[in-house]
């Protein structure tokens, strides 16, 4: 049996075992899209799993000498629309089944913005703040050559998400070029993208998915007369995705006025200089101690008055209970599911309006895409151009969504899974499948 086959085996015997949050609660927002539109019956039951998940186990020897044993995840949720496409988590509490909802969430991004590419997700339980940048290396370039053929620059294309970043994804590329006898290695960089400029990665892609998070709230904004100068919001999450959005906000006269990490929450009701915190927080590692703002419990940063919250760290942070503290107009889901179901149920019956990760963080993979097609190519887009593009399909992605919204009467979240299932739908139908 070829690796790969052995590892896709080994792994659907291992996800019977795994719990179920995430995935499930991603199953439920799916199903519930489902009831507003007409899915082919095999198409229904092929979105409902993941096409291939691959686990695998290797072990590092650390800078004290000694080995540990590590897991990796890649899960390919589907690829009729393109390549598998999606990031690489480094965080403790990676399981198999987060990996699965997230691969999926993949999946209708890509096919809601209209992006050539599938769904994947990848992820390696560890933390990476207890381990050296030599380990970290290691790590990386083990779980890329562990991956094997399991990827691939037209097969399946990592990119950073929480834990990892440029300088892991430039690792990852190197490592599957020393693996592979290519002929033409530049375009060959398309293995991965969230590169390095000087290594092939593009303009704007650092702040990609924070600039599409600030497109679509200008889209809201625009849709409900809403002004963005002198308006508040919350952030939580400063890293690429919450750190980007922060400082565009802040050109656009938006003031934030509390944001957490997992070192603290902060507040201040006249605003947080986001340059200065920025810095701080490149000096420090996390929010806390940043001067001119009070400490606040978890608690008091959810209950925050505001006009805008974004989540931008990790899902199921917004429960019932935190739902219920909320006292916002909107909440732009920068991170990937950090609703739960019981949350946007109180959400919802309060008037507080989402506008949901498929929609609001997409801004990654389109300038993903937009990188794997500049190094395909051999070109290098200016800003100005890749800006003007990722307007462009944010904002023609959000109001296909609100299209949908309005003409069924559904939250914001069901109509972008019904957008995105319908479009995958009408490709199984044309296709067909293989018998
Ligand atoms: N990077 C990308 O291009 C994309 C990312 N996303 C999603 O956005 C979210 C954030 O990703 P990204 O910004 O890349 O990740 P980063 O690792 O750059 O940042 C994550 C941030 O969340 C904070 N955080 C972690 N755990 C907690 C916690 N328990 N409570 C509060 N804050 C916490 C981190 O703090 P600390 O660093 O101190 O641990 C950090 O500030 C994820 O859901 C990701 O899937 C979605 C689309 C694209
Ligand atoms: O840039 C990419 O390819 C994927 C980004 C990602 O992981 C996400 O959108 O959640």
């Amino acid at each position: 049996m070829s690796k790969k086959a052995s590892s896709e085996k080994q792994a659907s015997r291992n996800s019977q075992t795994q719990g179920t949050d995430f995935f499930d609660t991603h199953i439920a927002q799916y199903e519930r899209a489902l009831q507003h539109i007409d899915v082919l019956p095999h198409v229904r039951l092929i979105l409902g799993q993941p096409k291939n998940e691959i686990i695998v186990n290797f072990p590092v020897k650390l800078d004290n000498g000694e080995y540990q044993l590590f897991t990796g995840y890649r899960i390919q949720h589907n690829n009729i629309m393109g390549p598998y496409k999606g990031g690489i988590r480094f965080h403790h509490d990676v399981t198999l089944n987060e990996v699965k909802a997230l691969a999926a969430i993949m999946t209708y991004k890509c096919a809601l913005l209209e992006v050539p590419f599938g769904g994947a997700k990848g992820g390696v339980a560890l933390n990476v703040h207890k381990f050296s940048r030599s380990e970290v290396e290691k790590i990386t370039r083990r779980f890329t050559h562990d991956l094997g053929n399991n990827i691939g620059p037209e097969y399946d294309i990592p990119a950073p998400d929480v834990g990892t970043n440029s300088q892991v994804m430039v690792w990852m590329m190197d490592t599957y070029m020393n693996m592979h006898n290519l002929s033409d290695k530049n375009a060959q960089r398309r293995i991965v993208t969230g590169k390095s400029l000087t290594s092939g990665g593009s303009r704007g892609r650092e702040k990609a998915t924070g600039q599409g998070v600030v497109y679509s709230i200008q889209e809201w904004a625009d849709e409900n007369n809403f002004r963005l100068d002198g308006a508040t919001y919350t952030l939580q999450g400063f890293g690429n995705v919450g750190s980007h959005a922060a400082a565009i906000l802040s050109k656009l006269g938006a003031s934030l006025v509390a944001v957490m990490d997992h070192t603290g929450s902060i507040a201040n009701e006249e605003g947080i200089n986001v340059r200065k915190l920025t810095e701080h927080v490149k000096a420090t590692g996390g929010v806390r101690g940043y001067t001119s703002c009070n400490d606040v419990t978890a608690d008091e940063f959810w209950a925050m008055k505001c006009d805008i919250c974004i989540p931008a760290a990790l899902e199921l942070q917004i429960d019932e209970r935190v739902a219920s503290m909320m006292n916002c107009r909107l909440i732009v889901e920068g991170a990937n599911g950090p609703t739960t179901l019981d949350g946007e149920r109180v959400l919802i019956e309060k008037g507080i309006e989402v506008i949901p990760d498929l929609m609001a963080n997409a801004g990654g993979v389109v300038v993903s895409y937009f990188e794997w097609v500049q190094n395909k190519r051999s070109e290098s887009w200016q800003l100005q151009e890749i800006d003007e593009r990722l307007h462009f399909m944010m904002r023609r992605a959000y109001h296909d969504m609100r299209a949908f919204a309005r003409e069924h009467n559904t939250d914001n979240r069901t109509a972008a899974y019904a957008v995105a299932v319908g479009r995958i739908n009408s490709v199984y139908g044309e296709r067909g499948i293989f018998p």
